[in-house]
Parts: structure tokens; C-alpha cells; sequence
């Protein structure tokens, strides 16, 4: 049996954090409008890890742009713990497909980057990213510089230095799309020990479907074209899920089944 589609979770009760209300944004294109997010409503609870899925196109990296405050919407409301979103700030922390590191520093020293305008003693510091570093897992690699580190590895390490701030809302843009099978299930599982450690809430970019069943609480499917929600699923699995299980292959069917429509 399918689990419904507004089950109730563990984050059921918990408050709101980001609540995005009535949001449209277009690009202009040699004169032309390209509109691509439509009156799209969403929230999101403290400790939720949402997916968005949907086609290539349909506005997910544009709409994880507005909420990290890259980019402004043509229309609607975004605001996170009630404040208007405007610009980015240390309360969004964001990991892209790329690693995007900086190839002439160490490991401990691009993490340590990530407290760069906050004005932490020496030890405490070295302290935050020993522990941080323990954390992702890498606490053998420190002095390492990015070039010595396979693809899982730097992904790590870009996860560290947003983590070090302790982001209120982690925003997620296909973190894992370039790593391969393995590395990207030993990330999924950091991801979801770091959801039940630190609470941490997630908006989560993907194509992959079983990705987004294996660690989601709430799938949510942009529509092809229309720049809405096509619609939502809850996922009420029990932790660790199973990808032989037949519930766990009847999120995946309905899930494939909204994109393909
Ligand atoms: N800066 C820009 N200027 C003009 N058009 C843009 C710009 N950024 C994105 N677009 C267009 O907006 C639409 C949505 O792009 P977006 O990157 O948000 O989609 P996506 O769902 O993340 O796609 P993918 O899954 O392929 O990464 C696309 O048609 C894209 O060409």
C-alpha cells in the first residue's frame, strides 16, 4: 500500500521556517517574457527535508535561487522564520553540483572560510572545524588541498563549510548529481545523520527519484511547463529505506508518473 500523500510526519507539529506564498518570477529573453514560477505556494517545517523534483526546465534552480536571495521574484512572498527574504545571509547556507572550492587552500582552511566575518578566536575556531570535519567525516584529510580528494570527498568539504555557520535553512541544488553510485549513497546517508543530529531543514534539488525517496520526509513535483506544484508526497518510511521494499518502489512509480504527465 502507498503511504498517503499528506501523511502525518514527526515534523508535522513543528514550526514553519520558510514560507513561500503566491511566487512568479519570469526572465526576459531578447525582448521576449519567459515566465517560469506561477503564484507557487510552499512551507516548510524546522527539520524537514524537502525534494524538489521536476523536468528539466520547469524552475527548480530558479526557485532555490530566490530563497537563497540571489535573485529576486517577479512577484510573490518568500520569507524565512517570518523575515522577507532580500538578499543572501548566514541563516541560508547553499551546495551546488559543483564543489566550487578554492584549489590553493587546504581543507581545514576552506572550511574554516565558511566563518569568514565572524570574528571567533583562533583555537575555538580550529576547534568548530575539527568537530565539523569529524562531522563530514573527514577528519584524516585537514591538510589536504581539494586536488588530492576524490569528487564525494570535495562534496563533503563544500557540505562542511555551510554547515560551520549552522544554517537555519541548507539549500541543495543536485549536490551529488556528478558523484557516482556509491559516493552518492554515503552522502545521502551523511545528509540524513545530519537531519536527525542537528534538526537541520533541507530544500533539496534533484533529478533522481529513488534519491528523493530515500531521504525525504515530502517530495514536491514542479509541474512541466506551468511553474507550480503538480503535486506533493509524503514519504512515511521508516529510516533506513529499503529500495527493494515494494512501498518504497510505489513512491518511486507514482513519483515517475507525475513527471511523465
Ligand atoms: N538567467 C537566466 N536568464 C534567462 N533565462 C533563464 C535564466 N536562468 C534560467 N532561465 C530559464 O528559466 C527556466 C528554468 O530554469 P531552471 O534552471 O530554474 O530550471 P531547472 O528546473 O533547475 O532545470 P534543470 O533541471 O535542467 O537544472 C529555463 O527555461 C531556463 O532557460
Amino acid at each position: 500500500m502507498i503511504p498517503a500523500t499528506h501523511g502525518e510526519l514527526e515534523t508535522a507539529g513543528r514550526p514553519v521556517i520558510l514560507e513561500i506564498t503566491g511566487l512568479s518570477h519570469h526572465f526576459v529573453h531578447d525582448g521576449a517574457v519567459v515566465p517560469v514560477l506561477r503564484e507557487l505556494t510552499l512551507t516548510v517545517r524546522e527539520g524537514e527535508l524537502v525534494c524538489l523534483i521536476g523536468r528539466s526546465g520547469c524552475g527548480k534552480s530558479t526557485l532555490l535561487k530566490i530563497v537563497a536571495g540571489f535573485l529576486a521574484p517577479t512577484a510573490g512572498r518568500c520569507r524565512l522564520d517570518g523575515r522577507p527574504i532580500q538578499r543572501p545571509g548566514p541563516d541560508r547556507g547553499v551546495v551546488f553540483q559543483e564543489d566550487a572550492l578554492f584549489p590553493w587552500l587546504t581543507v581545514r582552511e576552506n572550511i574554516g572560510f565558511g566563518l569568514t566575518g565572524q570574528h571567533w578566536p583562533r583555537q575555538q575556531r580550529q576547534r568548530e572545524v575539527d568537530r565539523i570535519l569529524d562531522l563530514v567525516g573527514l577528519q584524516d584529510c585537514g591538510d589536504y588541498l581539494p586536488q588530492a580528494l576524490s569528487g564525494g570527498m570535495k562534496q563533503r568539504v563544500a557540505l562542511a563549510r555551510v554547515l560551520i555557520r549552522f544554517p537555519r535553512l541548507l539549500l541543495m541544488d543536485e549536490p551529488f548529481g556528478a558523484l557516482d553510485a556509491q559516493a552518492r549513497e554515503e552522502m545521502q546517508e551523511l545528509l540524513l545523520d545530519l537531519v536527525r543530529r542537528r534538526r537541520q531543514t533541507i530544500l533539496f534539488v534533484t533529478h533522481d527519484v529513488q534519491e528523493a525517496v530515500v531521504i525525504a520526509d515530502r517530495v514536491v513535483v514542479l509541474e512541466r511547463n506551468g511553474g507550480r506544484i503538480r503535486e506533493e508526497l509524503t514519504i512515511d518510511l521508516a529510516r533506513p529505506r529499503d529500495r527493494g521494499d515494494g512501498r518504497f518502489q510505489a513512491c518511486c512509480s507514482r513519483l515517475r508518473q507525475w513527471l511523465r504527465t
